[in-house]
């Protein structure tokens, strides 16, 4: 299976994000991808290649123009107001405010993020653009024939919306692939988030429309983070009702659990007659997860790996969470192999 991979990431290094009252040090790192790298090497898994650059155009097929803008030139606006600290929101457009865009750095900071854990640094542009290169590329091989292609992609992105970042998120790779795959001849798209955050940037992206599916096993919003989408009764408006399916689970979920819901979304995209599947791979789901609440252990990336082969699809796979650092170069090689395994 090809990699796609850009050093580019490194650029992308936050100090900080605030977790239960307290500046703590980003759990988004570039040691994730370095350790993700290794294994892929380490396993033999295929070629790892530099993605091609794509330009803005495919990334505005998702991602609102003021958005993208804005994270090009906030950085130098930012240091223009002699900052050199993170690029952090310091309140919200919360309800019943006025949901204008502001003029001034700083209170489109506040516009267009979804959260304060994903800051803006020197070399966030450069990384955003770069994971989204691969991505793009990854669609490409697809549509160029290629059966599975793994996107390495850092920044994540399932929590960006067209017009948000957050979740350590700013370019939704996964969306942005999927929109290149329906616009190179793909007529159906299916889009498989397993991370354990609900995916609700690549949702909000396709929530009106039924040529891309949207599926995510995620923890409860009730309790879980993103807390304000994912919920059962999610099914997708006008045009794109009956084509979104999200599967809450509760936090502890036993993984016997985890993958009946897993079988369940297998079941819809096979009834969808997809054409492709993106899977947003976040590995967050491991006991280990520093920040999560779900119970795999690292064989049980294998089995995901080979229940996804099963559906005999054209498969690109854009990396998302997994905050346990030691082991996710482990857990998501196990779903690679598990899945080239079976293919
Ligand atoms: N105490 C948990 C804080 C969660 N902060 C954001 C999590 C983003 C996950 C991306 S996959
Ligand atoms: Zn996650």
């Amino acid at each position: 299976m090809l990699t796609l991979y850009s050093d580019s990431h490194r650029l992308q290094h936050g100090r900080s994000e605030l977790i239960d009252g307290t500046l703590k040090p980003c759990f988004e790192t570039p040691s994730r991808a370095d350790m993700v790298l290794a294994a892929v090497r380490e396993r033999d898994l295929g070629d790892v290649i530099h993605p091609r650059r794509h330009g803005l155009a495919p990334i505005l097929r998702v991602h609102d123009e003021g958005y993208v803008r804005f994270l090009e030139t906030a950085w130098q606006r930012w240091t223009a107001l002699g900052r050199d600290c993170d690029a952090l929101p310091k309140m919200w457009q919360i309800r019943r405010l006025r949901e204008t865009v502001p003029e001034q750095v700083e209170g489109q900071l506040c516009y267009y993020s979804m959260d304060c854990g994903t800051p803006i640094t020197a070399g966030t542009w450069q990384a955003a653009t770069a994971a989204a290169d691969a991505a793009l590329t990854g669609a490409e091989r697809l549509i160029g024939g290629e059966r599975a292609v793994f996107a390495l992609t850092r920044p994540p992105g399932h929590h960006a919306a067209s017009d948000y970042c957050g979740g350590y998120c700013f370019f939704n790779n996964a969306a942005i692939a999927a929109q290149a795959l329906r616009d190179h001849g793909m007529r159906r798209v299916a889009v498989l988030d397993v991370d354990y955050h609900h995916g609700n940037g690549t949702q909000d992206i396709f929530y009106r429309r039924s040529d891309v599916l949207f599926l995510s096993i995620h923890g409860d919003p009730r309790t879980e983070y993103p807390f304000f989408l994912g919920h059962a009764d999610e099914k997708g408006e006008d045009e794109g009702l009956g084509y979104n399916f999200n599967f809450p689970l509760a936090a502890g979920s036993c993984v016997s659990t985890w993958f009946f819901a897993l079988d369940c979304a297998l079941e819809q995209i096979a009834r969808f007659g997809a054409d492709a599947l993106v899977v947003s791979l976040g590995v967050d789901t491991f006991r280990g997860d520093p920040i999560s609440r779900f119970q795999l252990e690292t064989p049980d990336f294998t089995t995901l790996g080979a229940r996804l082969a099963g559906l005999k699809l054209p498969t690109l796979f854009c990396l998302e969470g997994g905050y346990a650092v030691g082991p996710i170069g482990d857990n998501v090689a196990n779903v690679l192999c598990g899945f080239e395994a079976r293919a």
